[in-house]
C-alpha cells in the first residue's frame, strides 16, 4: 500500500517547503492545484488566476467538494509508490475521500504559523500573485476558511508548528518522513 503525507494550512504557513523536503528524499508530490491546470488546459483556457479559480468552483459545483480529491486518486495508484506526499488540501470533504481510499496510509499534516509571521515571508518570497498589505493576505486567509479549510486544519493527525527557522521545520518533516 501507499503511505500518504498530506499538507493543510493557511496560506504561506510552509506547505511548500514542506513538499520540497519530500521531493529532496525522492518522493513523488501531487500538488492539489495541479489538478485544477490540468483541466484548465483540457477545456482550453488559458492558465490565469480568474479562469483557474472558476473551473475550480465549477469543478467543486459539478462534481462535489471532495472533485479535486476524487481526481488524485486513481493518479496516486498509478504511480505505484511506496510512498506520496499531497499538496493543497482544503476541506473536509477531500480529507474523509482519501481515508475512505487509503484508510490509516493516509496522514494529515496541519502546518500552522500565525498571521504576522506567515505576512513577513509572504514580503520575503516576492511571488508575482502575493499581498503587499497584511489586510490582504487576512483577506485570503478569510476565502480559504470560507472553503472549510479550518475545519480540515481541525481533524488533522499531526500539527507541524513554523515559526521558527526554516531549518527546524524542514527537520520537523524529515522527522516526520522517517
Ligand atoms: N521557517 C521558515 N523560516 C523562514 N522562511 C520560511 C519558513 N517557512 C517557510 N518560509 C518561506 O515562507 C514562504 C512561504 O512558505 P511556502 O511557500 O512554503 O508556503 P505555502 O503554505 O506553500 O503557501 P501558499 O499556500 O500561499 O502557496 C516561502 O518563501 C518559504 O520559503
Amino acid at each position: 500500500m501507499t503511505k500518504i503525507l498530506a499538507f493543510v494550512g493557511m496560506p504561506a504557513s510552509g506547505k511548500s517547503e514542506a513538499a520540497s523536503v519530500l521531493r529532496q528524499e525522492g518522493i513523488t508530490v501531487i500538488n492539489m492545484g495541479d489538478v485544477i491546470r490540468e483541466e484548465v488546459v483540457r477545456r482550453g483556457l488559458e492558465p490565469t488566476d480568474v479562469n483557474t479559480g472558476g473551473v475550480g468552483t465549477d469543478l467543486r459545483e459539478k462534481e462535489g467538494r471532495d472533485a479535486v480529491a476524487k481526481r488524485c486518486i486513481p493518479k496516486i495508484q498509478a504511480a505505484n509508490e511506496d510512498f506520496i506526499g499531497i499538496d493543497g488540501v482544503r476541506s473536509v470533504p477531500e480529507v474523509e475521500r482519501f481515508k475512505e481510499a487509503f484508510g490509516s496510509d493516509f496522514t494529515l499534516v496541519s502546518v500552522d504559523s500565525p498571521l504576522e509571521i506567515r505576512f513577513e515571508r509572504v514580503l520575503a518570497r516576492k511571488r508575482s500573485d502575493d499581498m503587499k498589505d497584511i489586510s490582504e493576505l487576512k483577506v485570503r486567509d478569510e476565502r480559504e476558511l470560507g472553503w472549510g479549510m479550518g475545519e480540515a486544519m481541525e481533524i488533522a493527525d499531526v500539527v507541524v508548528e513554523n515559526n521558527d527557522t526554516l531549518d527546524e521545520f524542514r527537520d520537523k518533516i524529515m522527522a516526520l518522513v522517517k
